[in-house]
């Protein structure tokens, strides 16, 4: 299992799942052309392809017009430096190979192959690579040992004429650098007065130290150290020309000797390599990057309890100061895409440190706050390099590398409208990648208590644990306290602090009983009834404690049909005036979102009922971030073909008309219409400025209809359907949901 102490944990078993869940592994290959007929195919295939082959073939640069290369970035490693593991071979460095590739989609819309070469020979190697030019844009290099890499690397760059860039040496040296000027600046030091102790002289080791020199750190400055301890001038054993070139004179041969009094140490070596006894010798603030993976040099916690003053940063995502090369390759690789450049050069390293450097000094959006459990950062000790999910990092550091390069003259393409760039750059991420970011910001600034009506599942158990550990709020779990337990213990989880309840007698949840007594004596339940309610049905329980203002909301569902759960919750729980209960889908799709309504209530809604879905399903969305373009959906556009079941529908266009409501909408209209920007160019008189973001569907079997084949047909990803309209927030989740959907409607119900 996966301990830091107060840190999220998760165990080995999870990690595993979440590798081997639905396809193994993390990415997968996605057409960007329909091939829905022999036209599609005789263009995509044969005989068509053969028009791009002829253009590519007299003009070379027409390749990235016509094909993917543009886009696609190698991952190539050969498992020689997994991280902080060691050579473990080509096959086990897959996982974080895939792992680099959602990271460049992720964060830059890169697409990206992970390729893994099994051999160590150098040769061999190359020999393997510099052939692919003509596939992709880029190749990024990883977790190959030193001092191959940097041979493997010159050569590949002699040979190519893409940019090859070995991220653990240039990545790593990039973020690194940024780090320390920032760092350097809230301790008022300049580069060129500090004393620096690297330890690792490795891949990463030696390009941190070699741009610090760049940057005006003087030679003699500096100490490098390696697994046999200070590589000092005339040191024989374990040496290479990488290593030899950065050799002092010094008296130190240990790290314990060469750390004493030194103001910055940037550990690039393994876990556990630096004890507090050497922290505590190292100058006034010091300065200690222990960026080692998975598992620091040494931990923050342990250097503040020697060294309160220290300024600490880790290659880690669950503690402040992340200096990881997750924050350089996607946009330094966006940015030399962007201007096909022929390599990524100096100028342009510097480019993308400086940008990073600048961005921590700013103030944080929202989304910043998601990885500090909701305290908004700001510039500082704590926090002196942007976090990862920093959406500015794409449009600052991609613009000011892509300009690097046309500066230096290394870009194919010339961009001149740099403002426009960074636009394109910023919607280039994917809206609903960050949209969960945004949701977890918001609840964590504000945490909540979510009593989870069936604690006894083991997929509520492990949702509610999740919810607790992502610094969400408190989880209530109803089930008998034993068997919570032992689902606890049996999955290894750390459910030291969840709340487990259940009535155990008609005295102890008296408070409930009359609470439901009196709100249901005059519909027909006599007190009696009330009793059985409460003690024997979870979701009854479960609304109970929300309405007694015990829990802040609720999740449910699991085991029991919707409705029927439904049925349950409304016996205890109201709709305030003018909102009615329905069901929310949030649709990702193609980088949009669209929200569709009603999809789980209202079987056939009047006109008065759609437009009150309209109004509600707009409030959702706006609650989510996004602006409400409202489509009232029909069979029918703007009265053709014209037909009875559509007039519900027009009338609701009237009634909003009537209520002058706040938001965009109207109809009623096709889905295909409300979609397409082209079809709704053929109503110019249509109210919407853009394509519909929220769906009203005219009733919930054809939304169950429609929303279901799009999730069998794929391609899409699916949030809810999210209840709205009680008094009191309430998920419902779907019969048989797995633990990630119990969870996002935990994450929903604290909204
Ligand atoms: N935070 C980040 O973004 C990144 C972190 N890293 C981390 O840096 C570390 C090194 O990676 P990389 O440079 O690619 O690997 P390399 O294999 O190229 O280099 C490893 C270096 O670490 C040295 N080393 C091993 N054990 C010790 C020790 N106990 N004390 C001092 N030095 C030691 C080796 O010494 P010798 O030469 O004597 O064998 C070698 O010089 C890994 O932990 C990796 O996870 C790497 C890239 C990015
Ligand atoms: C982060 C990274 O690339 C490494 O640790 O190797
Ligand atoms: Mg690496």
């Amino acid at each position: 299992m996966e301990q830091t102490s107060d840190r999220p944990t998760f165990t080995d078993e999870e990690a595993l799942a979440f590798h081997s869940q639905g396809k193994p592994g993390k990415i997968s290959v996605t057409p960007t052309k329909p091939m829905a007929n022999q036209r599609d195919l005789s263009l995509a295939y044969s005989p068509g392809v053969a028009v791009p082959v002829r253009v590519i073939a007299k003009k070379p640069d027409a390749v990235y017009d016509y094909t993917a290369k543009g886009n696609l970035v190698a991952v190539i490693s050969n498992g020689t430096a997994i991280l902080g593991l060691g050579d473990l071979g080509a096959l086990a460095s897959k996982p974080v190979m895939e792992g680099k590739a959602v990271l460049f989609k992720r964060f830059a819309d890169v697409d990206t192959i992970d390729i893994e070469v099994d051999t160590h020979d150098v040769d061999e190697l190359v020999g393997a690579i510099r052939y692919l030019g003509p596939t992709f844009g880029g190749i990024n290099l990883e977790d190959i040992k030193a001092p191959e890499c940097f041979m493997v690397e010159a050569r590949l760059k002699e040979l190519m004429d893409i940019p090859v860039f070995h991220d653990d040496q240039h990545g790593t040296a990039i973020i690194c650098a940024a780090g320390i000027v920032n760092a350097l600046q809230l301790t008022g030091r300049k580069i060129e007065d500090i004393k620096v102790v690297v330890n690792g002289a490795g891949a990463a080791g030696i390009a941190c130290l070699e741009l610090l020199k760049t940057m005006g750190l003087p030679h003699e400055h500096a100490t490098l150290c390696d697994s046999k301890g200070v590589i000092y001038r005339g040191r024989t054993q374990g040496m290479n020309q990488w290593k030899s070139a950065h050799a002092v004179e010094t008296k130190a041969r240990t790290l314990e000797e060469a750390i004493e009094g030194c103001d910055v140490f940037l550990g690039l070596s393994v876990k556990g390599a630096v004890t507090q006894a050497m922290v505590k010798t190292m100058a006034k603030a010091p300065i200690i990057f222990a960026m080692a993976n998975p598992d620091p040099e040494i931990a923050p916690e342990d250097v503040k309890a020697v060294r309160p003053d220290a300024i600490v940063a880790t290659g880690r995502s669950d503690y402040p100061n992340q200096v990881n090369n997750v924050l350089g390759f996607p946009y330094i690789f966006r940015g030399a895409l962007d201007v096909r450049a022929r390599e990524i050069n100096l100028p342009m390293k510097i480019a993308a440190a400086q940008a990073l450097a600048a961005l921590a000094r700013e103030d944080v959006p929202d989304e910043v706050a998601t990885a500090y459990r909701g305290a908004r950062p700001s510039y500082g000790a704590e926090y002196i390099i942007p976090s990862p999910f920093d959406p500015r990092l794409i449009s600052r550091v991609s613009s000011a590398v892509a300009e690097a390069a046309i500066k230096t003259g290394v870009a194919r393409h010339v961009i001149t409208d740099m403002e426009a760039y960074r636009a394109e750059l910023t919607a280039r991420l994917d809206p609903s990648a960050n949209l969960f970011h945004r949701l977890q910001t918001i609840v964590r600034a504000n945490p909540k208590r979510v009593v989870f009506a069936e604690g006894e599942e083991p997929c509520v158990v492990r949702a509610a644990v999740a919810f607790q550990q992502a610094g969400l709020g408190k989880a209530i779990l109803v089930g008998r306290k034993e068997v919570v337990q032992s689902t606890v213990w049996g999955m290894g989880l750390d459910g030291a602090d969840l709340e487990i309840r259940v009535p155990h007698s008609a005295q102890e949840a008296s408070p409930y009983i009359e609470a439901l007594y009196k709100r249901l004596q005059r519909c027909g339940a006599l007190y009696r009834d009330c009793v059985r309610m409460v003690t024997n049905d979870r979701n009854i329980y479960a609304a109970s404690l929300l309405a007694a203002g015990e829990a802040d909301a609720m999740v449910t569902g699991v085991t029991r049909a919707y409705t029927a759960t439904l049925g349950d919750v409304r016996q205890v729980l109201d709709c305030p005036v003018g909102q009615r209960p329905m069901g929310v889908l949030v649709i990702f799709a193609k980088g949009k979102v669209i929200f569709a309504a009603d999809t789980s209530v209202h079987e056939l809604p009047t006109s008065e009922e759609l437009a009150d879905i309209a109004v509600q399903a707009a409030q959702v969305a706006r609650h989510f971030g996004f602006t409400p373009r409202v489509a009232l959906l029909a069979s029918s556009t703007f009265g053709f073909p014209r037909n009875e079941r559509s007039e519900r529908i027009v009338e609701a266009v009237h009634i909003l008309d009537h209520r002058k409501v706040d938001f965009e909408y109207d109809g009623e209209m096709a889905v295909d219409v409300a979609l397409s920007k082209n079809k709704l160019g053929l109503y110019p008189f249509c109210r919407l400025t853009d394509t519909a973001n929220v769906l009203v569907m005219p009733a919930v079997h054809s939304a169950q209809i429609a929303t279901k084949m799009l999730g069998e047909i794929g391609g899409v990803s699916m949030l809810g359907p999210f209840l709205v309209g009680l008094e009191k927030p309430v998920q419902i989740v779907s019969l048989g949901a797995n633990m990630t959907e119990i969870y996002n409607a935990a994450l929903v119900a604290s909204l």
